[in-house]
């Protein structure tokens, strides 16, 4: 059955293509699914197998082409053995072995916008109506360094030693501005990252806050619905209402953010919350100044990336390039952290906190990344699982949770994922807590039954949000664990409250 279209195409001087809602959209409401026009390696990889693109050592090569996969089994891969596996084993284009397999390898850049420009050939019906159009932005890349960079690993490659010459240099160079100014990152089943070229969401313009969410489900098989992407309304959206996504990570803040949509996407975003230097109140951007008391050190200007710094209390300011360096250290500091595991994974996060508690505002994009990961971490963790948690660090845990969702009802408000992750976080330490009061005399049993009802209620939230991701996602997967549990909670709330003398 074909697809009912929610949302209509315009177009401005300034932004291009935009979509707005056809109708009245609910929240939670699926506006479109699509599979996306091609898919693969993303610009800057390692080696990675060609079948389903986790990183290999390159050691095992395609019987047929001679590039690297997994095994037998990756070879028949569709997106490999039916496109650059025919051109390299025609052509007899073999893979040179590296030294690093884990270092940006050059080779791997043409795979991608090679698949384009074979779906081109096989799809054109589709190209012509859907891809041909999409944004490119190739004068502004002559003049950057990615322009030689993509001349020679991917245009000199495909048209000399795969003598694709068919191929004209400029759509070539098209064709991988079409892709670094529209791709997203989707996750493969092992958890590797890939780009998928989706027509349809790659018509959304960037807004920092964001009205819809997209899940990307893998198969795993490479069929043709392997990466398929679904879009929903994060919130109800009215009929001419823009529909917007964002391009950059929600939680960074406006500084960063804007810096990575000029870079990357080569425009300047002025939205409403990039032109707050409070961020619509969440102070996400704001330091705590030290030369007063109470002090918010913001920028006079933030769509002006050069605008100094200033105290709300005092005549302290600070020019722009100060703040950036501030928060690229601190951006580096929790990189470092990022791939410790067991007790260390909180406890440097911990350190952080403690180190910058002085210097960042509590909602800090910052101390907000930090306290994202911590919410998760409390609980799941040797040392720190439910059971060992004393209930000062199960407070820390609901105070954490509690932070974040104040921060995401405004920049990823409505069914965003992390409101429905960071709500089911959020319903474990409301029930041991209460159970812990109940057995510390501090509430009865009206008490204790006020408290698990309202864990119950943060429950149904996440589930309702949780259960719009696909099945086979790793939300989709906590979105049924939630609601088992939200099930169980149900059945036996009177029996905890009667038994409660017993924990
Ligand atoms: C993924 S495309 C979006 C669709 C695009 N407008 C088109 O016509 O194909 C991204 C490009 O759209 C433009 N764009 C997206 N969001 C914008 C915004 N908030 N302000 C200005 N330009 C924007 C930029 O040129 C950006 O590189």
């Amino acid at each position: 059955m074909a697809q009912q279209v929610l949302f209509d195409i315009q177009k401005s001087d300034k932004c291009g293509r935009y979509a707005t809602a056809s109708k009245n959209l609910a929240e939670g409401e699926t506006i479109f699914s699509e599979i996306p026009f091609a898919f693969g390696p993303k610009t800057d990889s390692p080696v990675v197998c060609l079948g389903c693109c986790t990183p290999t050592d390159g050691s095992i090569l395609c019987s047929s082409c001679q590039w690297p996969v997994c095994g037998p089994e990756c070879e028949q891969i569709p997106a490999h053995k039916q496109q650059e596996c025919k051109i390299f084993s025609k052509e007899g284009v073999k893979f040179q072995s590296v030294s690093d397999p884990t270092d940006i390898c050059p080779q791997i850049e043409c795979i991608t916008p090679l698949r384009v420009l074979l779906t081109l050939e096989t799809n054109s019906e589709r190209w012509n109506k859907e891809v041909e159009m999409m944004e490119s932005h190739s004068e502004e890349r002559k003049t950057k360094p990615v322009w030689e960079f993509n001349q020679i690993n991917v245009v000199n490659f495909l048209r000399g030693p795969c003598k694709l010459d068919r191929f004209d240099e400029d759509l070539i160079h098209k064709v991988c501005g079409i892709l670094d100014v529209n791709a997203f990152e989707a996750r493969t089943q092992s958890g590797y990252s890939i780009r998928c070229l989706y027509p349809k969401l790659a018509i959304l313009n960037h807004n920092c806050v964001s009205n819809i969410t997209h899940s990307i489900e893998s198969t795993g098989v490479g069929d043709e619905n392997d990466f398929r992407v679904n879009v929903r309304a994060n919130v109800a959206v009215k009929k001419g209402e823009e529909l917007c996504s964002s391009y950059t990570y929600s939680l960074w803040p406006t500084i960063v953010r804007r810096e990575f949509l000029k870079e990357s996407k080569y425009f300047e975003c002025c939205c409403k919350r990039c032109t707050d230097p409070t961020e619509l109140e969440t102070h996400m951007s704001s330091l705590k100044c030290n030369k007063c008391d109470n002090g918010l050190i913001t920028s006079i200007n933030p769509l002006d990336d050069s605008a100094i710094w200033k105290c709300s209390h005092c005549t302290f300011t600070t020019p722009s390039e100060a703040v950036r360096k501030v928060f690229a250290k601190i951006q580096s500091e929790i990189d470092e952290v990022e791939y410790l595991e067991g007790g260390q994974a909180i406890e440097h996060r911990e350190q952080l906190c403690r180190k910058y508690k002085s210097v960042l505002h509590p909602r800090n994009a910052y101390n907000v990344i930090l306290r994202v990961a911590l919410s998760q971490l409390y609980g799941k963790i040797d040392g720190y699982s439910l059971e060992d948690l004393p209930d000062l660090l199960l407070e820390r845990k609901m105070e954490m949770c509690k932070l974040v969702l104040q921060v995401a009802d405004v920049i990823e408000p409505g069914c965003s994922r992390l409101r429905g992750l960071t709500l089911y976080e959020l319903h474990v330490p409301l029930i041991l807590l209460a159970k812990n009061q109940y057995a510390a005399g501090e509430i009865d049993k009206d008490g204790l039954r006020k408290k698990l009802n309202e864990a119950i209620e943060v429950l149904e939230k996440s589930v309702k949000i949780l259960s719009l991701e696909p099945p086979g996602t790793t939300e989709g997967t906590l979105g049924q664990m939630a609601n088992q549990n939200l099930t169980q909670l149900k059945e036996n709330l009177e029996i905890m409250i009667e038994t409660a003398d017993q924990y």
